[in-house]
């Protein structure tokens, strides 16, 4: 897990690293310049291929002009725009202004040939995490100038102006990618702010996770290593009762459609044995598209003993709340809510205290907003969050890009899996069949919401390569399998 630190102690971090390895903080620059430009290259490899690289009089500055160095070296046309002088420059910056090879252009701003940058690849060194106030001057000229240039546009650490942890105030960089180093700045997580981050990519600057840890932070950004730590290993002997026995209650009148896309992702997540529960005519449309699956009445909810765990919610439609709370009262086991079991609880908060301890919720943001009411930003509502897990003792799966999972214990975990391409029709029903089945097969509560977010998002992403924006969600639950190919887990 990579620990998400507050742009406030970065420099700290940045410091005690440094000391403990015995290192300069021009040393740990360099790294961070030499991983930016080992990612740079897989994207832009020609020879001769102009840059024009924007540096601030921090140390992201400082970064841009080592990554100037290194792009000159590998056969790039460098050009440096320079805003402070050398003296007004921090100590890093000025050692690798020194350091420039005399085939870089330098510029100081405002003589600049805007003319020439347009045809360039941008980057943008200009603030990291040092901002403190809103862009103004010829910072703020620069960045709306450089804002209306149409070639590739690329941020060092976060798009310059926005700040690490809070909203953006005025203008920022609008960067088509950034380059975070060592794990990525809270701000880059925000719906808000996804205009100005662009694509995102972590860069490994060598400090160990467990040195992260040392700084207690309450975030953490999931890594695909984490998840194969997670993953429960079974032998030759196992059965079908080993992979557990789940029941999902949904699929009411015309939105039978869900609660079957939850019946066959449960089935493609591993679950041993999915029983179904609906009404009417459903039962025979869940027969036909999901063979594998056991389709009950009624009368199984006398019987929720002998489950697992259960999933509500996918195509339930108006219920009595008497249905939900009669569920809750009958078993202690941890259950997932989602779409409309969460809408009952909306209506009906008093059933907020009968939920089994350690059950996971899973809102959209829509449906998180009438849990918890409007929010004026994200941050606002991933504290929320918090304060909801930890009050209610539940999980919460905070669904969109980067869905965060908000712990009963105060933590809050970012995925990095998914892509746009996943926000189409029951792709949430799809998430409530896969965290059903993880909890069915004895992960416990955690660890089935962060697979279950992780392999959803890594299924959206290989159906995407083929299907663009043609995919659907039966497309995810189809790749569900090579996602756990991918990972290697079998
Ligand atoms: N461990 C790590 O993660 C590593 C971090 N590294 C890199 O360091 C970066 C952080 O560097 P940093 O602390 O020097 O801050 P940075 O953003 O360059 O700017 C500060 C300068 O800007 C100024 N200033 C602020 N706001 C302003 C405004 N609106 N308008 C005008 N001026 C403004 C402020 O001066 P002030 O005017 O406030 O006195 C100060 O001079 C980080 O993002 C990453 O890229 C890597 O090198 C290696 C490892
Ligand atoms: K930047």
């Amino acid at each position: 897990m990579l620990s998400i630190l507050p742009g406030k102690k970065i420099a700290e971090l940045d410091k005690s690293y440094a000391r403990e390895v015995g290192i300069s903080s021009w040393e740990l620059m360099e790294r961070a310049a030499e991983s930016f430009v080992s990612w740079f290259l897989k994207g832009f490899s020609g020879v001769q291929e102009k840059v024009f690289i924007f540096s601030g009089p921090g140390n992201n500055g400082g970064d841009g002009l080592a990554i100037a160095r290194l792009l000159s070296e590998k056969g790039f046309a460098v050009s440096v725009v320079l805003f402070s002088s050398k003296e007004n420059s921090s100590v890093d910056w000025q050692v690798n202004f020194d350091k420039l090879p005399e085939g870089i252009s330098r510029y100081q701003y405002p003589e600049i040939d805007f003319e020439l940058a347009s045809s360039a690849i941008i980057i943008d060194a200009l603030f990291g995490v040092g901002i403190n106030r809103a862009l103004g001057g010829e910072y703020l000229e620069v960045v709306n100038t450089l804002n209306q240039l149409s070639g590739k546009k690329i941020s060092i650490d976060i798009p310059s102006g926005l700040p690490s942890d809070s909203l953006v105030e005025g203008v920022a960089f609008l960067a088509d990618m950034t380059v975070s180093f060592q794990f990525p700045k809270l701000s880059l997580l925000i719906p808000e702010h996804s205009k100005y981050v662009g694509d995102l990519h972590i860069a490994d600057i060598g400090i160990p996770d467990s040195f992260l840890d040392q700084f207690g932070s309450n975030k953490s950004f999931v890594q695909a290593s984490d998840i194969q730590k997670m993953h429960k290993r079974f032998d030759n002997f196992s059965h079908k009762g080993d992979f557990g026995r789940i029941l999902l209650i949904g699929g009411r009148g015309g939105k039978v459609g869900a609660i079957i896309l939850s019946t066959c992702s449960a089935m493609r997540t591993g679950s041993g044995l999915v029983h179904v529960w609906a009404e009417g005519a459903s039962k025979d449309v869940i027969h036909i598209s999901c063979c594998e699956a056991m389709v009950e009445g009624e009368k199984i909810l006398d019987e929720l003993d002998k489950f697992d765990a259960l999933g509500i919610g996918p195509g339930l439609g108006e219920v009595p709340q008497d249905l939900l709370r009669n569920i809750f009262q009958s078993t202690g086991k941890p259950m997932v809510l989602d779409a409309d079991a969460l809408n009952v609880l909306s209506k009906h908060p008093e059933l907020w205290d009968l939920i089994p301890k350690g059950s996971i919720l899973t809102p959209h943001l829509k449906e998180f907003e009438r849990l918890t009411g409007k929010s004026s930003h994200h941050f606002e509502r991933l504290d929320k969050a918090s304060e909801y897990a930890v009050q209610h003792k539940v999980y919460l799966v905070l669904k969109g890009a980067f869905t965060s999972i908000s712990t009963p214990d105060g933590k809050q975990y970012f995925n990095s899996t998914g892509n746009k391409h996943m926000a189409t029709a029951g792709s949430g029903d799809v998430l409530t069949g896969m965290i059903t089945s993880f909890l069915g097969q004895g992960y416990d509560p955690l660890n089935a919401s962060l697979c279950g977010v992780f392999h959803h998002g890594l299924a959206g992403e290989i159906a995407s390569k083929t299907k663009a924006r043609g995919m659907i969600a039966t497309d995810i639950i189809e790749s569900i399998p090579s996602s756990f190919l991918e990972m290697q887990i079998d």
